[in-house]
């Protein structure tokens, strides 16, 4: 018998029927109820869902800070569900970079751009001279070369977030996430952060996830996946097209997540429309599937 391809076999980032419980006393919080992501190598990728719907959580089982209760979470070759404490450590030193929403937490007040960004490199025993050639790469590539010798006082909080970034970026991680990395800023200096995000993926292939509530900074991404309940919901992708007078334009369609048991959520908008409820009339047709009110 040949046994069905792994889920996800291709994938760089694979979440399949991810679960976290919190227990605090005796209330049990379900944050992730059976979640399945996959995300390819150097894709950028676009989290988004109401307060609470699980997306911190998601971000902190990926950076390796949380563990996930049940289910499957790999990154590369690391699986996220068995790893000792040294792994950890080294997985987080070595795949992952991540950016914070509060802008002076990711820096420290008393080191200089360049310092900060040196601190990572330094913990995993980088050589000095490449150590400052990477800083100073980082600095220039994230449009803040002229803060290399500031301290965070002496920065706007948009290049607080680039040096951020380049922190991020230091040891070559595979992949880098970021928690709501423009949620202090106004929409202007928030642009600028995003583009810095897009530039790091393009130019260094680094595979981005970012959390946003923001729709201005999720419309720039060709995929944006959403959370609601804990389980990836719905999906927006997103490509540029350019007409015959040369005129590019943005096509976003939505797409509607199915798990692996198959099970689809049909937007409310579209319940309400046609009365849907309890049970539902399917039917297979040469190229879709029909779904009707049972009247
Ligand atoms: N450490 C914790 N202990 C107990 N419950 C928690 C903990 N962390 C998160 N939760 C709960 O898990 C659920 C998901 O939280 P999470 O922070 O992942 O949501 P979120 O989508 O990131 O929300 P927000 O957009 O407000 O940051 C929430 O109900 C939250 O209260």
């Amino acid at each position: 018998m040949t046994r069905a391809p792994e889920f996800g076999r291709d994938a760089l980032i694979v979440c399949d029927n991810l679960v976290r419980i919190y227990q605090t006393g005796s209330i049990e919080v379900q944050a992730l109820q059976g979640l399945d992501l996959l995300i390819g190598a150097a894709e950028m990728v676009a989290v988004v869902g109401a307060s609470g719907s699980g997306k911190s959580t998601l971000l902190s089982i990926l950076a390796g800070i949380d563990a996930p209760t049940a289910g499957r979470a790999r990154v590369g070759e690391w699986d996220l569900l068995n790893m000792s404490r040294g792994d950890r450590v080294r997985y987080r030193r070595q795949t992952v970079g991540f950016v914070r929403q509060q802008t002076a937490s990711n820096l420290v007040p008393y080191l200089t751009a360049r310092e900060v960004v040196d601190l990572p490199m330094a913990a995993a025993r980088k050589p000095k001279r490449e150590r400052r050639s990477r800083a100073d790469e980082l600095l220039k590539a994230l449009g803040v070369a002229d803060c290399a010798d500031r301290r965070p006082a002496q920065m706007s909080g948009g290049q607080q977030q680039r040096v951020a970034i380049a922190v991020a970026m230091a040891n070559q991680p595979s992949i880098l996430l970021a928690d709501e990395p423009t949620g202090e800023l106004d929409t202007v200096t928030s642009a600028g952060v995003f583009e810095a995000l897009r530039h790091v993926n393009s130019a260094f292939g680094v595979t981005v996830v970012v959390v946003t509530h923001d729709p201005e900074v999720s419309g720039h991404v060709e995929r944006t996946v959403a959370i609601r309940d804990g389980r990836t919901s719905s999906e927006v992708l997103r490509r540029t097209e350019t007409d015959a007078d040369g005129d590019t334009r943005v096509i976003a369609e939505e797409y509607a997540v199915m798990d692996r048991a198959g099970r689809v959520q049909i937007p409310r908008e579209y319940r309400e429309a046609l009365e849907l409820t309890r049970r539902v009339r399917l039917a297979l047709e040469a190229d879709h599937v029909t779904i009707r009110p049972d009247l």
